[in-house]
């Protein structure tokens, strides 16, 4: 310390040697105490304003620095998403039209018919009572019969069964099916109805009957599909009086009772035509003395019950009915279905058509017990008979040649005729062949109001006009449509099919189903918008294996697709093609378009989303919307 002291204090005394106002390197100039203390004041005031945050302020800083950041990484983040969902959608975009581009017209139309009929089906109810619907009550056994095939033929393999069905086209499809039986002895008809078909001249069961007949003896219900005058009726017949006299035989049947079996028919007409057939064969029952007798009773609008009063009063066994008359007496407890085990509809697809299954449905709701359900038709479109099959018990579906194909027998002749010149041309016609001769004219939306059994269709003016100008040439003529009153139209009937009358005039609908002896020539003089109830019409002859011809007057009236299902309905049937017919293009064969007929009408010519039958469904639709839409004034 006292070295130090000298030393500073040696270095500032001035040297007489050397510079003595010279400063040395390290030199620093005084400052006062009173400045150095302001500096220092000053300092310090410095340090004051700069203050020294708290821990919750940076904390909160640093929060809201990494709110910012995360914001601006979401911001990063969302764009980037919606960009990817953007290519995405674009991608998917890009892949269908590419798909599109390598899809056929004919496989567009197929997604888009797939589509629409997803969409019908969407909220369809089964074929089922409402108490059943409600109830869920879900029967999963077909039900149980005593009926056996013969001993040989439960031996034979399967194989062996398919080769007779091969033999006869028959396609049967379903679970377990009973063989196919083609002698109606070893069916174990009874003698005396043997007896009876063949007077009748039936010795053999036609295709229909050989799959059709064991298969409902064997309690399974069934959907048979076979072409006009294929024998169907004694089909579904037979079956409901075997159940009868199976009934009556462990039970007579006594007041208020029965029927066992119930077929339904969509005309008054073609009721009380298989209603005859069911009175004949319980008659051949009766009168052999060995059977007990099987009682029917016709349920059709416009006939007196009290006529039936005896029927009625000691039982039925089997009632044909349609389908309003039905309900009616139903719903009155007139009749009932507490024993009711067989149920029958004969033109099935015209009742679960769209718009009547309602109807179907309350009948069903009067059954007590499990029954067992049988569909008929030759025209049987895809969407009714999946509909079908949906509310059948492990069906079995009997298809004789295609559903809605035409039959084979009949020559098709179809003829381009001017609006003005057909009623001319028709005398000509008529000579095509002996009488009797049936013409259709279209009267379809006249008759729409027919189902519900008290058929009261408005006057069909083509009808009259036709029948009025025969008789005037002289021509034997009768008519049935529905201007004319329920016994007109029964003596039209009779007075045809006994022969006392050579023509009849008939709407399309009227006559589905009926069966006249001998027509050799039918007339369709005003061609129908839907190609089934074409099928129907010509299917009044070539019945029951014999040819006939059927003429059809087209001309500029008749619709392009109408025309496009009747080419592919000739081409089909092997029939010749006029040449008009074939100038009309397909645009669906153009595509490549396979042809396996509208899932709605079974028309070959078109697709559901051009069909029809669903235009004029949609359309009732809308004017009975409009109807209620309108309120009641
Ligand atoms: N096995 C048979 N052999 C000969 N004729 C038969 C046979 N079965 C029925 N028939 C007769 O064939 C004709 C047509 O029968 P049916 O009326 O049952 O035909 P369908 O198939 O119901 O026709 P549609 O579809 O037009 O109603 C009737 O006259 C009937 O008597």
């Amino acid at each position: 310390m006292v070295a130090a002291e000298s030393s500073r204090r040696g270095s500032h005394s001035p040297s007489p040697e050397k510079d003595d106002y010279a400063l040395p390197a390290d030199y620093k100039p005084y400052v006062p105490v009173a400045k150095r203390r302001a500096q220092l004041l000053t300092q310090l005031g410095k340090h004051q304003t700069k203050r020294i945050k708290t821990t919750e302020e940076i904390e909160a800083e640093v929060a809201e620095n990494r709110t910012a950041e995360e914001e601006e990484e979401r911001a990063r983040e969302k764009a980037r998403r919606e960009r990817t969902l953007f290519q995405a959608a674009q991608e998917v975009k890009e892949k269908q039209a590419l798909e599109n581009a390598n899809k056929t017209a004919a496989d567009l139309a197929a997604e888009q018919e797939a589509k629409m009929l997803a969409e019908m089906e969407r909220g369809q109810k089964k074929l089922a009572g409402v108490q059943e619907l409600a109830q869920g009550t879900v029967w999963t056994e077909s039900l149980k019969t005593s009926w056996r095939p013969p001993r040989f033929l439960r031996d034979m393999s399967e194989v062996q069964h398919q080769e007779v069905r091969d033999k006869h086209h028959i396609i049967a499809e379903g679970e377990d099916i009973p063989p196919p039986i083609d002698n109606f002895t070893d069916m174990k008809v009874p003698k005396p109805i043997l007896d009876y078909l063949q007077a009748k001249g039936i010795k053999r069961p036609t295709p229909i009957q050989m799959q059709g007949i064991p298969t409902a003896f064997s309690g399974r219900d069934m959907i048979g599909i076979a072409f006009t005058g294929s024998g169907k009726t004694l089909a579904f017949c037979l079956p409901a009086i075997m159940a009868s006299l199976e009934m009556e035989a462990r039970v007579p049947f006594a007041r208020g009772e029965g029927p066992v079996g119930l077929i339904i028919c969509p005309s008054r007409e073609l009721a009380r035509q298989t209603y005859e057939q069911c009175v004949a064969m319980g008659q051949a029952l009766k009168e052999s003395g060995q059977y007990p007798e099987i009682r029917s009773l016709l349920c059709i609008g416009g006939i007196s019950m009290a006529d039936q009063a005896d029927v009625l009063n000691r039982g039925v066994h089997v009632a044909v009915a349609t389908p309003g008359r039905l309900i009616d007496m139903l719903d009155k407890g007139r009749l009932n279905a507490n024993n009711c085990r067989y149920l029958c509809m004969d033109e099935a697809d015209r009742m679960i058509d769209m718009g009547f299954e309602e109807d179907v449905r309350s009948i069903m709701s009067h059954f007590k017990h499990q029954r067992q359900t049988l569909l008929f038709s030759a025209t049987m479109p895809r969407k009714i008979q999946d509909f079908a099959a949906q509310s059948l018990i492990n069906p079995i579906l009997v298809n004789v040649g295609r559903a809605g194909a035409a039959n084979m027998d009949v020559i098709q002749e179809v003829e381009y005729v001017k609006q003005e010149a057909k009623m001319v041309y028709l005398l000509e016609c008529l000579q095509k062949t002996p009488p009797p001769v049936i013409i259709f004219s279209d009267s379809k939306n006249e008759v729409d109001g027919e189902w519900g059994g008290d058929w009261r269709p408005r006057v069909v003016a083509d009808d009259s006009d036709i029948q009025e100008y025969l008789l005037l040439k002289g021509v034997e003529a009768v008519a049935i449509h529905g201007s004319k009153t329920q016994e007109e139209r029964e003596y039209a009937i009779r007075s045809f099919k006994t022969g006392a009358k050579d023509v009849m005039v008939a709407s399309g609908v009227a006559s589905k189903g009926l069966d006249f002896n001998e027509i050799q020539h039918v007339i369709v003089y005003s061609m129908p918008k839907e190609i089934e109830d074409y099928v129907h019409e010509i299917g009044r002859t070539g019945r029951s294996g014999k040819t006939g011809i059927a003429t059809t007057f087209v001309n500029m009236n008749t619709s392009e697709q109408t025309l496009l299902d009747l080419k592919y309905l000739l081409l089909e049937a092997k029939q010749k093609i006029p040449e008009f017919l074939l100038s009309i293009d397909d645009p669906r064969a153009k595509h490549g378009g396979a042809l396996k007929g509208c899932s709605i009408c079974g028309g070959l010519g078109h697709g559901i989303t051009d069909c029809p039958k669903l235009e004029e469904a949609n359309r009732r639709t809308q004017a009975a919307q409009l109807k209620y839409a309108g309120g009641g004034y």
